[in-house]
Order: C-alpha cells, then structure tokens, then sequence
C-alpha cells in the first residue's frame, strides 16, 4: 500500500475550504499515539465487510465481498452501472440485509443490532445520496438545522452557532437565508453536505456527489469532501464515476464489476493494473469484458422474425 495521509484529530469545528481561520491542527502527538489506539473495536478498519453477498430475486447483485474501510481514509467504490455500489452502501447502514457474510461497523455486526442500537449507529453516518434533495420549503440554514432539531436537545444559540459552524465548513454561511430554489446545484449538494455533517458522524457516505456538477462545482467538491474528512477526523466512502476526480482524492480504490470486487489498491496501484475489466472501466472504453450489447440473440434473427416486438 502506497504512503497515507497524516491523520487529523478530531476538532470542535471545521475550517472552510479558503477560510481565513487555521483549519484543524494534527494531533501533535502524531495518529500513533493516541492513548485510544488499539483499544478501538475494529482497531484501524471502521467498517469491516466479510463474504458479503446480496440478491435481487434471481439477480445476485454482490458475491463475496470483502473490504475493509480504514479509519481516517476516503475509500472509494468504483466500477460500472448497475453494479451493485448503492446496494452495497444501502448494506453498510442497515437500510439492507445481506443473504450472506457480515458487515460491522466499529466492531458492531450491523445486521445483528436492535432497533434502537442501529438507530444510534446510524447517527454517526452521514450520508449524501444522489437524491438527498433538500427540503424545498425551508431555507438553507433550518435545512442544516433540521437533523439538529430532530436528534438533539440544543438551545437555539447552540444551535445556530453549530448551523453556521457548519455552512461556514462548506463555504455557504452567507447563503443561510436563501431558498434551495435560489442554490445552484453545486450549493446545493454543499448544503446537503452541511445538513450530513450535522450531527458529527464518524463517517460519511457519498453516492456519486459529482453527478451533474459543472467542472468548477466538482472541483470544488472534491476538494471540500478530502478536506472535511481531514479536518473533521472523518472516515469516508467514495461511490463515483468519476475516476480521474475521485483518484485524486481516495487513498483506497474498490473497483467493483458484476457484483465482485475485481481489484482494489491506492491510485496509483490501480492505475498501473493491467486487467481488462479494470482498463475497460478506468479509461472509459466503450467495450471489453463489459459489453456494450445488453443480452440478446443475434440481430439477423430478431429482424428476421416478422410482426413480433
Ligand atoms: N429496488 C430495486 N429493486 C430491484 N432491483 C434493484 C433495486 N435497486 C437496484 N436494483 C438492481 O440492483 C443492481 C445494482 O444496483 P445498484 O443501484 O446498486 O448499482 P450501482 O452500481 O449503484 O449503479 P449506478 O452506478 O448506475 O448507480 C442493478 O441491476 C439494479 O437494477
């Protein structure tokens, strides 16, 4: 594995991409010596994933996976559509049950808790979906608020200032009064990022964030989503497309195809692999071992076959 990034603890609040206050110091001591080490469940894997296959009736969406989420890392989830990404992250909060294998979380086997123990692990994933839309009629600031009025107790100046704390970690606290009809849709995604954050999770989901983005939105993005987990001493997990984009940010690559993982590495190791699947996939060739033909019999006999759909 190539060399990772020196790990942030965790701070009070997160600086925003450009601010002029001094984002979050390094942990002096430096990641290792955290009195807590080793005694973490899971130790340096958060999320731990074993033999882990799913179905769709007769459709096996995922077989066998293993992966381990480190701790500190952005770990992406690449591969073609319809591969079984989203399933997977729908797997990793609970929202599924796998047929077979295990998935645990910070040493908790997920599909193994009660109700109100994955209640309580799901307060500490943040997650941004590609159809987390935000709630149309209130502004930008009570969006944010919103998770914090739900979950928590906080007085209104507690809750404002971690309102603001949080937009100003996206760059969007001179936005707070703005409706999510007068965002564009890279403001928008970045409130969406705030309202995730709220509640201080450990880690935090992304399914194709870039999706629709403009190239300055992306950029953008990709900056503020390597920079949060930084700041925020956050472990997240990538699902994109976009490979150049989320290659310049993972410290770990999943390339997932057919339901199977196919390769897995840094960025560099990835980039240097020579399969077919994984060349098909990284440089965007319309065909190889993914076809570009869904199914189907030969073209001869289907136009030959006359008055049929
Ligand atoms: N609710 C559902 N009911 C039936 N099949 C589903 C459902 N959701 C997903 N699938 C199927 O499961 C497979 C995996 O879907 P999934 O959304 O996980 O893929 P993906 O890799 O995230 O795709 P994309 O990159 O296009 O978002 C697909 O074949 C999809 O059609």
């Amino acid at each position: 594995m190539g060399s990772r990034r020196p790990r942030a603890a965790r701070p009070a609040a997160v600086s925003a991409i450009g601010s002029s206050e001094p984002a979050a110091q390094p942990d002096a001591a430096g990641p290792g010596s955290s009195p807590e080490k080793g005694s973490r469940p899971g130790g340096d894997v958060l999320v731990k994933i074993r033999g882990l296959s799913f179905r769709r009736g007769s459709q096996v969406v995922l077989h066998r996976v293993d992966m381990d989420i480190r701790r500190g890392d952005v770990t992406a989830v690449m591969g073609p559509s319809g591969t079984g990404k989203t399933t997977l992250l729908k797997l990793i909060t609970g929202q599924l049950r796998p047929d077979a294998g295990t998935i645990e979380v910070d040493g908790q086997s997920v599909h193994t808790l009660g109700k109100t123990a994955l209640f309580r692990l799901r307060r500490r994933m943040g997650m941004l979906f590609q159809s987390g839309a935000l709630l149309t009629d209130l502004n930008v600031f009570e969006n944010v608020a919103y998770p914090l009025r739900e979950h928590t107790d906080l007085g209104p100046s507690m809750l404002r200032k971690l309102v603001l704390l949080k937009l100003e970690a996206v760059g969007l606290r001179g936005a707070r009064d703005l409706m999510p009809s007068e965002l564009s849709g890279g403001m928008a995604r970045r409130v969406a990022l705030a309202r995730a954050i709220a509640l201080d999770p450990d880690m935090i989901l992304y399914d194709e964030p870039f999706t629709g983005q403009d190239p300055i939105s992306k950029g953008m993005l990709v900056t503020l989503i390597r920079q949060l987990n930084d700041a925020a001493g956050l472990t997240s997990i990538l699902v994109s497309h976009d490979v150049d984009e989320t290659a310049s940010i993972a410290d770990h690559i999943y390339v997932i195809s057919h339901g199977e993982v196919i390769a897995q590495g840094t960025p560099r190791e990835i980039a240097a692999d020579r399969s077919a699947w994984v060349r098909q996939f990284m440089d965007g060739l319309p065909d190889g071992p993914v076809h570009f033909h869904y199914t189907a019999p030969p073209l001869a006999d289907d136009l030959l076959q006359r008055g049929v759909a």
